[in-house]
């Protein structure tokens, strides 16, 4: 059987301190990680293939098997909900979700509308709340749909506070707090466990120790 592990890594915010973790774990990582357009990379003297792809897709490669593991954010498994195990919080890039909106307002009562690029999480919350709300979907820049009159509330991803407080937005509610996690395919979990484990089993080592050095994850 290849033995080999294929791993989803994100592009954009994650990326960087997830190679960081990695480097600390004692993986020999390529150059191209740091110089490249490729989209799959492989590191042949550890016996890893690495796929660059978009964060709201990792769970997607795992949960289809063509990953065996992925670095996913907390809120991309939320909303996705991929048939995924989690194994490990690898406590990099924390932010959370939240609901907020123009100050001192109320949400209209007879047609509550919300903005978010996580549908199913603000579905979930509000319904939770005993709220009847229309979700509407939207893929960025999600400040904006309160200012211009498209929504009461948003439910987004706040982690310095910068971009609501600069648009005169203010946060209502906190949902749940989010940082990156390892997660691996059941299918693959199985086959390749003594890989698997040995890759936990150094990545908890670095995180116990303190992980990454990116300021952003002494935050929260
Ligand atoms: N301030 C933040 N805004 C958005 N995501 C954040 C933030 N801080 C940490 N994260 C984490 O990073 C992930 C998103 O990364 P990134 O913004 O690079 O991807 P993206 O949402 O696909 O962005 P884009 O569509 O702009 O490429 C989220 O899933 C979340 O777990
Ligand atoms: O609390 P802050 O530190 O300001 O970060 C939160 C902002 O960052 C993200 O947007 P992003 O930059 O990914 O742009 P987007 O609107 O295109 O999603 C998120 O959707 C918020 O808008």
């Amino acid at each position: 059987m290849n033995n080999n592990l294929t791993i989803a890594m994100p592009k954009g915010r994650i990326f960087e301190e997830a190679l960081e973790l990695l480097r600390k774990a004692g993986y020999k990582l390529p150059p191209e990680f740091d110089d490249s357009r490729k989209l799959i990379i492989e590191a042949a003297a550890e016996g890893l293939r690495f796929i660059l792809a978009k964060p709201m897709d990792v769970a997607t490669y795992v949960e289809h098997g063509v990953a065996d593991v992925g670095i996913a954010g907390k809120d991309v498994l939320l909303e996705e909900e991929r048939d995924v195990y989690e194994l490990l919080d690898l406590k990099i890039s924390p932010c959370y979700l939240a609901v907020a909106g123009l100050p001192n307002t109320q949400m209209n009562e007879v047609a509550p509308r919300v903005a978010s690029k996580y549908p199913n999480v603000a579905e979930a919350y509000f319904r939770a709340q005993g709220e009847q709300v229309e979700i509407i979907k939207l893929n960025g820049s999600i400040e904006l749909a309160p200012l211009i009159g498209l929504s009461d509330r948003i439910v987004d991803i706040v982690s310095s506070g910068r971009t609501l407080k600069e648009n005169g937005l203010v946060e209502y509610e906190r949902i749940v707090d989010v940082t990156s996690r390892l997660i691996v395919n059941p299918v693959s979990y199985r086959l390749k466990d003594t890989r698997i484990d040995e890759l936990v089993t150094r990545l908890h080592e670095v995180v116990a120790e303190g992980g990454s050095s990116d300021e952003n994850s002494k935050n929260i």
